[in-house]
């Protein structure tokens, strides 16, 4: 029960509506227990008529107003069992709204070597399937409790004043049934969860191949995929019925123990009526409900253990990564606001989880307004550089400044909001090409975003789609091609009109024609803003104030265009080669 503390705060959030559920169960099964006894007198009623106790007249009178009685206690007994359903179960469904976006805001600052380092389905999992399974303990759990032990106390009460070795006997089962019901709901359980995993494999599985389909397609492997598809169906068939084995030994364990305890009131109380221990007829009939009337309630019992149990392992789960401090703080609760001159001073880095050294004492220093290019070999450091600008990682050797002050002392999200960054690999969310340009800044005008996406001349082939910009893009935006996807990232981009605008060779699968015009829009937009361009094409960086050239994470050329071409390097080398590949 540890892990179930973090839910005491909403449960005292929540205390009002809890306190009231608990009140109106507590009524509704207090009219819900006068029917046992309501039938019990009908019957003596009836009885005391046959043995010519009382009058035709009397019976009649007596019979009806009982039968208005069960009528008025079942009517209010039904009410409040609604009310209560309303109450408690909508606690529980605020309680998961609350949950679920407490882990999806905890998610949102945690840094990237968290989402390296567990998988998109485990995160999911954890603020879908374990929410709900906490939401079982904090709305059905609680609620039947609360059933069980208020029906338990009133029905006992009276019980015990009809009969009390009667209501011994009649309890005798039920803690049997509680037993058995809680073997048999862990075993469910257990089933359950090995469905729910093979279940997940199987929409892993499928999920990858319709992702992948055209590489599938391409190397025409569809029936090897549909063959590994029905091996996972099958297998998922299989474990399906082993739990359905189960489930169905559920309600014929609860016949038979019901019918047990039946037997022993009809038994007993026989008895006890043929000795004269019990007077009237009736406290049979009122018993045979009484038996009924518990029967579920103690069965849930070992269901309700079962499911606080599940919720104990979800809420650790959850806690777990609710637990998980973020790597990368803001220590600055200012605002901070960013002008855009960078420095870089002896900088190494080293990625915590592969070990590799990706910087190499690194130094430059690029004015508020310049360009810097940063070009070199794949794998050589160009993207650390950036992300190491917009914070995604802290370094522990050498230091970042920002306008002179050290990065890490920087207000976050003043940080975050002066850049616009626009990835290798542009991600575009499914929705329509308009609101993946506003995504950098939500409150522009179509105004705005036509201009932007004019700048990075992606503006016509929009218009070429019948929709224009509501065009909603599919998955990861398969609609549109390489080239015109990284140009509305760059729309994205520079609509922020963010004093830091970083490019990570994002011009690579556009031709060099379209490259220059954007290339020449940008000079235009980014004048007096801080612009890094990493490149592998020469035609993107000679233009820039400041060219460095890194390789195994180290600088090993630096200047501008003309004076680089004077050195024997390898700018001059990569220039000579995609120049004569041009003339070409
Ligand atoms: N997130 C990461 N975690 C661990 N190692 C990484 C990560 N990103 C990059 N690396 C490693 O750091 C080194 C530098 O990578 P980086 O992406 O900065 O190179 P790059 O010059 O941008 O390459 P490319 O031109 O291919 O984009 C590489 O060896 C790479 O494998």
């Amino acid at each position: 029960m540890k892990a179930l503390k973090h839910l005491n705060k909403y449960f005292y959030k929540y205390r009002s509506r809890l306190i009231v559920g608990i009140i109106i169960t507590i009524i509704a099964k207090i009219f819900a227990l006068f029917t046992p006894r309501l039938v019990g007198a009908s019957i003596n009623i009836v009885s005391d008529r046959l043995d010519g106790k009382i009058t035709e007249a009397v019976f009649k009178n007596d019979l009806t107003i009982n039968i208005l009685y069960l009528i008025g206690a079942a009517v209010v007994a039904g009410v409040f069992t609604f009310l209560m359903r309303q109450t408690i179960i909508n606690v529980s469904r605020f309680v998961e709204f609350d949950l679920k976006n407490e882990i999806y805001q905890h998610y949102q600052i945690l840094s990237l070597n968290f989402y390296k380092s567990n998988r998109t389905g485990d995160l999911m999992n954890r603020i879908s399937e374990d929410v709900g399974k906490v939401r079982m303990y904090v709305g059905p759990a609680l609620m039947y409790t609360i059933n069980t032990i208020t029906l338990f106390a009133v029905a006992i009460i009276y019980m015990i004043d009809r009969s009390p070795s009667l209501t011994l006997y009649t309890l005798l089962p039920l803690p049997f049934l509680s037993v058995a019901i809680y073997k048999l709901s862990r075993l469910i359980n257990k089933r359950s969860t090995i469905v729910q995993q093979s279940l997940s494999t199987l929409s892993t599985f499928s999920q990858e191949t319709f992702s992948g389909i055209s590489v599938i397609k391409s190397y025409g492997i569809e029936p090897s995929t549909t063959i590994e598809f029905e091996q996972l169906s099958a297998e998922n068939r299989q474990k399906q019925i082993n739990l359905t084995k189960v489930q169905a030994l559920f309600f014929p364990l609860m016949i038979l123990l019901i019918g047990v305890s039946n037997l022993i009131v009809i038994y007993v109380g026989g008895m006890q009526y043929m000795s004269g221990k019990i007077d009237n007829i009736g406290t049979i009939a009122e018993f045979i409900i009484y038996v009924n009337m518990l029967t579920w309630p103690v069965a849930t019992v070992g269901w309700v253990t079962s499911l606080v149990q599940q919720a104990e392992a979800s809420q650790h789960r959850i806690n777990e990564f609710l637990n998980t401090e973020p790597d990368i703080k803001n220590t600055a609760n200012q605002l901070t606001p960013v002008e855009g001159y960078v420095e870089f001073k002896n900088v190494s880095f080293v990625y915590p989880d592969t070990n590799i050294r990706a910087l190499n004492d690194v130094s430059f220093s690029i004015q508020s307004g310049q360009t810097l290019a940063i070009l070199g070999k794949t794998g050589s450091g160009k993207s650390t550089i950036l992300d190491l600008i917009g914070r995604l990682y802290d370094v522990k050797k050498g230091s970042i400044l920002i306008d002179g002050t050290t990065i890490s002392d920087l207000n976050l999200f003043s940080l975050r909001e002066s850049i616009g960054y626009v990835p290798q690999d542009a991600f575009l969310f499914s929705d329509s090409i308009k609101n993946n340009i506003k995504f950098g800044k939500e409150d522009a005008t179509d105004e705005d975003v036509i201009e932007a996406a004019k700048n990075a001349k992606v503006h016509k082939n929009i218009m070429d789609f019948s929709k224009g910009y509501d065009t909603v893009l599919g998955e990861r935006g398969i609609t549109l091609s390489g080239g015109q996807k990284q140009r509305v990232s760059i729309a994205r981009a520079i609509i922020k009109k963010p004093n830091i605008l970083l490019f990570d060779d994002c011009l690579s699968a556009v031709d060099t024609e379209t490259e220059e015009k954007i290339l020449k829009n940008l000079e235009k937009l980014t004048k007096n803003k801080t612009t890094i361009i990493v490149s592998h094409r020469v035609s993107s960086a000679k233009n820039a104030d400041q060219i460095i050239v890194l390789d195994d994470g180290k600088i090993i050329e630096s200047g501008n265009h003309d004076s680089l071409i004077n050195r024997d390097g390898y700018y001059k080398e990569l220039y000579t080669k995609q120049l004569s590949e041009k003339e070409m």
